[in-house]
């Protein structure tokens, strides 16, 4: 039997990294990023005012604090203004938030601290040089390294990248992933059920799930259980497809349609060590897309999702992030469980208290419990027993 190790790196390997695309930086969200950036301006790009109010030489307001200041208001320069004065000693210019500080200026005094004056201001108060002023390069120097190679793009490095002057950025396209699911008792769901009959859900849940981790997901569901016809259904899919991801048929029964369809066709299906998701199955398809099969039982499926399939996608892509966080917390329940394999339960991380509470059974089917956890519990092979108060690793799913 593979360990959950052997098997993540299996899946992993079948995986190569996608080409990379220079998009518009407002295509880039979730992308991840394929060179370092530098920045060909600094930030700020020049001394501007920190507050609205005036640009002054502190020295002449050397004794304002007992007696006000009176200074002539020589210019106005709001944000955006590019042919700014100079400031000769005795001035004040009337400055505003963002705008270029003056040649000659050394400080800002905050219109609060006068009375506002247009053609001349008065002041009540010394004021300290540099005050209210952000300096050129304080944020980033022209040159510096913005963002690594690797780095996931959210909202916060698209402004930075934007805000250094990028119209384009190096990422890497998703992978793209066709969703299958097969099996003879699945009902689309909004349909009536007959006795016998259950709901489709593992075909949207992974198609949503790969999604999530920033991939391209198609969705074929309803399968049907009958090999001439699975081979069927994913021929015209094949061009476009990085990734097969199956579920369900894998096991040890009379109709596992994904096994006798794929076996001995580069395709390797056996156990894992792990619980829930003991059979899996990974490999190509005739050559071509990497396949990767997982366990039909939902929970079974989506944790066999997060465990292999999730990394292979986010390090295809180029995340240098590709692994959920990991923290340690104290368990709140006892657990009781085989040696041998690795189990991962559901649990909710309260990360103010530190703890993490079991949600639900171990059973592979309790999908609403896995919908009312944020993290798995890591619970290694070899333990069995797990006493309240005892540290466990969770995976942060949110
Ligand atoms: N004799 C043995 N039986 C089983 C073994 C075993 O080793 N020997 N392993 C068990 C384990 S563990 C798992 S996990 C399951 C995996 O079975 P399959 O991957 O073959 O999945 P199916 O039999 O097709 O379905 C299992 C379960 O999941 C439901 N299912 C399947 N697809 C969907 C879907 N798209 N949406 C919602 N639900 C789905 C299906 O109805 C079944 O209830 O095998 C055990 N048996
Ligand atoms: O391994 Mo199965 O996934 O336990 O239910």
């Amino acid at each position: 039997m593979a360990t959950v190790a052997e098997h993540r790196d299996r899946v992993a390997g079948l995986l190569a990294a996608t080409p990379v695309d220079r998009l518009p930086v407002a295509d880039c969200l979730g992308r991840a990023l394929a060179a370092d950036l530098t920045a060909p301006v600094a930030l700020p790009p020049f001394d501007n005012a920190a507050m609205d109010g005036y640009a002054v030489r502190a020295a002449d307001l050397a004794g304002a604090d007992a007696e006000p200041a009176l200074l002539p208001v020589a210019a106005d320069i709001p944000a955006g203004r590019v042919d700014v004065p100079e400031l000769r000693p005795g001035e004040a210019h009337r400055i505003m938030t963002g705008a270029q500080v003056p040649p000659g200026a050394d400080s800002v005094v905050p219109v609060e601290r006068t009375d506002a004056g247009t053609g001349q201001v008065r002041i009540g108060a010394e004021v300290r040089t540099g005050a209210h002023i952000r300096r050129s390069g304080e944020d980033v120097t022209t040159g510096s390294t913005v963002l690594t190679a690797g780095t996931s793009l959210s909202a916060a490095q698209l402004g930075v990248a934007a805000a250094v002057g990028t119209a384009r950025l190096p990422v890497h396209r998703p992978v793209r992933v066709l969703v299958l699911s097969t099996g003879s008792e699945l009902v689309e769901p909004g349909e009536p059920l007959q006795p016998g009959q259950i709901y489709e859900s593992n075909g949207l849940m992974l198609a949503a799930a790969v999604r999530e981790a920033g991939a391209e997901a198609t969705l074929l569901r309803f399968v049907p259980d009958d090999v001439p016809a699975f081979h069927a259904a994913l021929q015209p899919q094949l061009a476009g497809t990085d990734l097969i991801l199956t579920s369900g048929g894998v096991s040890a029964g009379a109709y596992e349609v994904v096994k006798d369809a794929l076996t001995g066709d580069g395709m390797e299906f056996g156990k894992v060590a792990m619980q829930p998701g003991m059979p899996q199955g990974a490999g190509r398809y005739r050559g071509g897309p990497a396949v990767v099969a997982l366990p039909g039982n939902p929970v079974s499926s989506l944790v066999s999702f997060e465990v292999f399939v999730r990394p292979a996608l986010r390090s295809a892509a180029g995340h240098a992030r590709a692994h959920r966080p990991v923290r340690r917390a104290l368990l709140t329940d006892e657990i009781s469980k085989p040696a041998g394999k690795r189990q991962f339960r559901r649990g909710l991380f309260d990360p103010v208290a530190g703890t993490v509470a079991l949600q639900g059974g171990p059973g592979s089917h309790l999908l609403s419990a896995l919908a009312g956890a944020n993290c798995l519990l890591d619970i290694p092979e070899e333990t069995t027993e797990l006493p309240p108060d005892s540290p466990v690793d969770v995976l942060l799913l949110d």
